[in-house]
């Protein structure tokens, strides 16, 4: 689990810098990440996790929302219609929401932390 989520961690940040607005405003392509929660796919359909892991994984996903992949696609399509360059979205139960951490600090913040 921990190169897992470590490899999440790796590809979040990475769509995080490269669609900074600095980039966007240079290429004007957005880069966007999606975060879908559990989803039944082939992936979830076999065993991923295994030893003294699979008790504590069965109690985290216990009471989890699952989605189809088709919920996710529609999502998709919604998100690509409103979101910023730089941001990453939560896919859960078929319903999106803006990722509060990947929000960008506004000019005047950061302005204000290195000027004033
Ligand atoms: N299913 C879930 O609950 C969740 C999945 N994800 C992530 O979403 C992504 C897709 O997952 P699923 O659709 O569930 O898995 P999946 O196993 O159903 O699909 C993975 C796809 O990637 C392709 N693939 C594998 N290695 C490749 C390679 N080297 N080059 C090109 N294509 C390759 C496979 O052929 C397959 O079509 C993964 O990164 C997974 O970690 C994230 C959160 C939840
Ligand atoms: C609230 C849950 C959010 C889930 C996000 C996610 O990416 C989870 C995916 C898992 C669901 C079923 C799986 O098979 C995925 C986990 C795979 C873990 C693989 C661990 C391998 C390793 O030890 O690094």
């Amino acid at each position: 689990m921990v190169s897992y989520s470590s490899s999440k961690y790796a590809s979040s940040t990475f769509s995080k810098s490269l669609g900074h607005p600095y980039n966007f405003k240079r290429t004007g392509i957005r880069i966007v990440a999606l975060c879908p929660e559990l989803t039944h796919t082939a992936m979830t359909a076999k065993q991923t996790v295994w030893g003294d892991q699979l008790e504590d994984y069965k109690k985290v996903i216990k009471d989890a929302v699952w989605q189809e992949p088709d919920e996710v696609g529609k999502a998709v399509v919604q998100i690509f219609k409103i979101a910023d360059s730089g941001t990453a979205w939560r896919i859960s139960g078929g319903k999106h929401t803006l990722a509060p951490a990947y929000q960008y600090l506004t000019d005047e913040e950061i302005e204000k932390a290195l000027y004033m």
